[in-house]
């Protein structure tokens, strides 16, 4: 008879340039919507882990911000934290799109990994759906070459499109592949370990940034004040959206409010789908004067 497979588990970490794919990966990795994606760069600021169940081993996925050179405080701790994450992982991933000449960011994040020297270093050329097979190979010799010359070379280099799926079964078996052996972490089913208040923020955030102006991603901190059940009504749950400055605030209510009331909407669907209960949901937005360079107010609004 066959010796069963040893069980194994671990973490990994997705890291890359703003924009690089990494939670609309993480997310077709998951199979749910957990980390949020945007076409804006920068906006994952939280650290979302998806779980990925099979019945011989367990991923936990940790998704963290870009990396990238700060120019604020927020940047700075946001920096600290993709560290911090990096030195604790088993195995980290280096995204870089397809359609995207290999740059000096990559080469500035593929340093960073060489720091980082317990954990396995693995590429995933991204967005393969968006570059011809003549591109995706030119790629690969590329990232390869880079890994090669950064950080000793990757374990594997392996192309996925998050958006076809093509591939990303193959993503899965090799992070899979480079977990150590160990028990389950996790009870079965579980998705992700965020905090529902931090879930329900992501979505309001992720609704208020829809089709506004660049500088507002970095502007934008959204808190759950309150969640509360009546009796006799459904579930009420109160979100303050921070903005820096007034001008700002105007953009995100919109005019005659029209624009909050759309947020409103549309993040309130996400919340009921994520808490399966009716929800009346309360936005506000207030101004907290260059939140991003005061530690005090960085405290208070979660980072
Ligand atoms: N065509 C295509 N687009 C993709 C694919 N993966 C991601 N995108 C798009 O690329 C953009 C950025 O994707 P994200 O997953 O948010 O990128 P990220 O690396 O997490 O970005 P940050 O949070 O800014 O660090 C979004 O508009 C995605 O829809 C893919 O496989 N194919």
């Amino acid at each position: 008879m066959l010796e069963p497979s040893p069980h194994r588990s671990g973490f990994a970490c997705l890291v890359g340039r703003p924009n690089a794919g990494k939670s609309t990966l993480t997310n077709a990795l998951v199979g749910q919507k957990v980390a949020i994606t945007s076409s804006r760069p920068q906006t994952t600021r939280h650290t979302i882990r998806g779980i990925l169940h099979r019945p011989d081993a367990q991923l936990v996925l940790v998704d963290t911000p870009g990396l990238h050179r700060p120019r604020t405080l927020l940047g700075q701790r946001l920096n600290d934290l993709v560290h911090e994450t990096l030195a604790e992982v088993d195995v980290v991933a280096l995204c870089i799109p397809a359609d995207e000449k290999v740059g000096p960011g990559d080469r500035f994040i593929a340093e960073a990994l060489a720091a980082a020297p317990r954990s396995t270093k693995l590429a995933f050329v991204t967005k393969t759906d968006k570059a011809s097979r003549q591109q995706i190979a030119e790629q690969l010799l590329a990232v390869t070459a880079m890994g090669d010359q950064l950080l000793g070379g990757f374990a594997d280099v392996v192309p996925a499109s998050a958006v076809s799926g093509e591939q990303v079964d193959v993503v899965a078996e090799v992070l899979l592949k480079h977990l150590p052996e160990g028990p389950r972490l996790y009870p079965d089913g579980e998705l992700t370990d965020e905090p529902e208040q931090v879930m329900i923020a992501e979505l309001v955030r992720e609704a208020a940034l829809e089709g506004v102006r660049d500088e507002l991603p970095h502007s934008l901190a959204v808190v759950v004040e309150e969640m509360t059940k009546p009796d006799d009504g459904p579930l009420r749950v109160h979100v303050w959206i921070y903005v820096e400055r007034d001008s700002q605030k105007g953009i995100v209510i919109g005019r005659g409010g029209a624009r909050l009331k759309d947020v409103g909407i549309r993040s309130r669907r996400g919340i009921e789908k994520l808490l399966g209960t009716k929800v009346h949901l309360d936005l506000r937005v207030k101004v907290a004067k260059d939140w991003q360079r005061d530690p005090k107010q960085l405290q208070r609004l979660g980072f």
